[in-house]
């Protein structure tokens, strides 16, 4: 069995980077391609898991965002067995819902969260794919806190440090792979 270190150089040489995509000048990085191979997918899920264990005091909640985040946050939350809690795109989720909007590497978005789906004070965990400007996560913790809860860490897997995303996040970030 590889060690943690090796797990994540095999994930980082199998993530495919496509140059001006979705706008010129962005170089955008695609988490499918790993999702792609069922070896290197179960080696990240059980990475995500072993990371989300370890944080202390424990998470009580697995919050991640639309529409990446939710290829990994749901993995987490079964196996730790406690409850998912989707922030969506706006306009998606039916009931009451909090909203905030926010500013990413390549254009601007709103998101929302299910009002009553977190409890007061509830210890949570926010996944997603990737960090660039930090706008997204960042509103994402917003949301939580509105909410009630505690964005107690955000787990990505990508960080791309020279945007320095990390810096408009006040709250504890894991990420996975620098770039
Ligand atoms: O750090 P930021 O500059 O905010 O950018 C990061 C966000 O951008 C991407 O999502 P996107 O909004 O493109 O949505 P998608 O998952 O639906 O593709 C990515 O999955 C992150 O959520
Ligand atoms: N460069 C990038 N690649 C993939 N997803 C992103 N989301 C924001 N910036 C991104």
């Amino acid at each position: 069995m590889a060690n943690r270190q090796e797990q994540l150089n095999l994930i980082r040489e199998n993530i495919a980077s496509y140059p001006d995509f979705p706008k010129k000048g962005i170089l955008f990085w695609d988490i499918f391609s790993v999702l792609q191979n069922p070896v290197l997918f179960h080696t990240l899920k059980d990475v995500l898991i072993q990371i989300a264990r370890e944080i202390t005091p424990p998470i009580e909640c697995v919050s991640a965002l639309d529409a990446r985040g939710f290829l990994f946050g749901p993995l987490i939350a079964l196996d730790l067995n406690i409850p998912f809690v989707p922030i969506r795109k706006k306009g998606k989720l039916p009931g009451e819902v909090l909203t905030v909007s926010y500013s990413k590497e390549y254009g601007e978005d709103t998101l929302e969260l299910q009002l009553g789906s977190i409890k007061k004070g509830q210890r949570v965990l926010l996944v997603d794919d990737l960090l660039a400007t930090g706008g997204s996560l960042a509103c994402g913790c917003e949301l939580i806190k509105k909410a009630g809860g505690d964005p107690a860490t955000c787990l990505v897997i990508i960080e791309l440090e020279d945007l320095k995303g990390r810096e408009n996040i006040p709250h504890n970030i894991i990420s996975l792979l620098k770039f």
